[in-house]
């Protein structure tokens, strides 16, 4: 099997490559090769396939919000070839057997890859941590109770331990549960404004700075889901100064919106963690471009329509991400000047690759054709119409952005293509 893309851009060079048995095996000016199916990139732009560590496919148990063949139909529309995605299904991947299936399922449905995380801890919430060692074995990218903080230090601490043993990652969601108090969005004078309860935002850097202290104890690779406050990006950079093993992730949303943008009830603007101040948006965006946060992760959670729907007071946590991220980052980061695109490429491909291990990150001779191609020049406006996903909840519907995908390849098969014209 051979495939000769021709005519794209890479790096800011017209280029041609050859891709055999799901491998790049040649970049070039021009390429002649007979045998070859060709695709015609028509002068639009290459990138390494993105990779998302954070997103929620919902199947098994939950499939009327996604399912793996829906979520990874999302991802390729939205450029992504390698996505790890979180245990919260039903059952929880929270043993073994579970994780045995779920990974055959997730083989047997995606369109592209998809590694699994298994639960730290049983259904997510027990005391007791779940068989870590088994489930690395068999295959488990990591280790998370992404949905719920874990709230004892001692099960956090003894998961850090068995994952650092079997060399794997903790991706941690820091949520102190005391401090929420029923909230449904940030504590602070927009919430009060909008006479809405507010979570305690020392919820998250509270905790965190608990982990922080048990993962250097424990020297496990510790990385922070969804980061959102500028206290915790303040205890991430002391942290890895003192050469903590940590990482981070940030989501489009806490860095495009705030509270302040709530300008009423509206379910597309609730999700854990909720919108924060201005200043934390702003603590976000400088940590991001000083690198002490390391990605950019989607925490893609579909909900139905009705779950989305009425009030913030009984809606669903949660909002797409996977088919908007590139477009959001394209557009507000480096259309915008504030960064180059191989800034973006590192923050969506090259780092989560390189820090939770996976073969992905790069265009060279040798690496696999994960591969997506992006149309920077048109403008188009998100619609929720164009979404593969089942979930439709984003509150980012009717923007004007750039940055459309015009095809996905992963191994050098192509799994998601423009219907329209270039
Ligand atoms: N982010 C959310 O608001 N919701 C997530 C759970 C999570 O990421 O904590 C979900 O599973 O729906
Ligand atoms: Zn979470
Ligand atoms: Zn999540």
């Amino acid at each position: 099997m051979k495939l000769l893309i021709k005519h794209t851009i890479l790096n800011n060079n017209l280029v041609d490559l050859l891709i055999e048995n799901g491998v790049i095996t040649s970049i070039a000016p021009e390429i002649m090769e007979d045998d070859a199916q060709i695709f015609d990139a028509k002068h639009h732009t290459i990138l390494p396939g993105l990779v998302d560590v954070h997103v929620h496919f919902r199947d098994p148990g939950l499939t009327y919000k996604e399912t793996i063949a829906t979520g990874s139909k999302a991802a390729a529309h939205g450029g992504f070839t390698s996505v790890l995605a979180m245990p919260n299904v039903r059952p929880a991947i929270d043993n073994p057997e579970v994780l045995k299936e779920q990974l055959e399922r997730n083989k047997k449905k995606s369109l592209i890859n998809i590694y699994q995380f298994a639960a730290i801890s049983s259904n997510l919430i027990a005391y007791k941590t779940s068989d870590i060692e088994k489930m690395a074995k068999l295959g488990a990218i990591g280790f998370t109770n992404d949905g719920h903080g874990v709230q004892d230090a001692e099960t956090m601490y003894q998961a850090m331990l068995q994952a650092k043993l079997v060399n794997k990652p903790i991706s941690a969601h820091v949520e102190d549960d005391s401090l929420i108090n029923g909230g449904v969005m940030n504590a602070g004078s927009a919430a009060d404004k909008l006479c809405l309860p507010g979570m305690n935002p020392l919820s998250e850097a509270s905790q965190l700075a608990r982990d922080l202290v048990l993962a250097k104890a424990s020297g496990v690779h510790y990385h922070v889901a969804h980061i959102s406050t500028k206290e915790s990006v303040d205890l991430l950079r002391i942290a890895k100064k003192e050469g903590v093993n940590v990482t981070a992730e940030v989501s489009p949303h806490h860095l495009l919106l705030d509270d302040e943008m709530i300008e009423m009830d509206n379910p597309m603007m609730k999700m854990n963690p909720p919108l924060r101040t201005p200043t934390d948006r702003k603590a976000l965006i400088g940590g991001l471009l000083d690198g002490t946060i390391d990605m950019i992760a989607t925490d893609h959670a579909p909900h139905s329509e009705k779950e989305k729907s009425g009030s913030m007071l009984t809606s669903a946590f949660g909002i797409v991400g996977l088919e908007t991220a590139f477009s959001l980052i394209y557009t507000n980061f480096v259309k915008s000047g504030l960064v180059d695109m191989q800034t973006l490429i590192n923050w969506m491909s090259k780092n989560p690759a390189q820090k939770f291990n996976i073969n992905a990150g790069v265009i060279k001779v040798g690496s696999p054709a994960d591969l997506t191609i992006m149309n920077l020049v048109h403008p188009y406006k998100i619609d929720a119409k164009n979404f593969l996903s089942k979930g439709k909840n984003s509150p980012f519907i009717g923007e004007k952005v750039y940055g459309k995908t015009m095809a996905t390849f992963v191994a050098g098969k192509l799994v998601y293509q423009n219907g329209g014209n270039y």
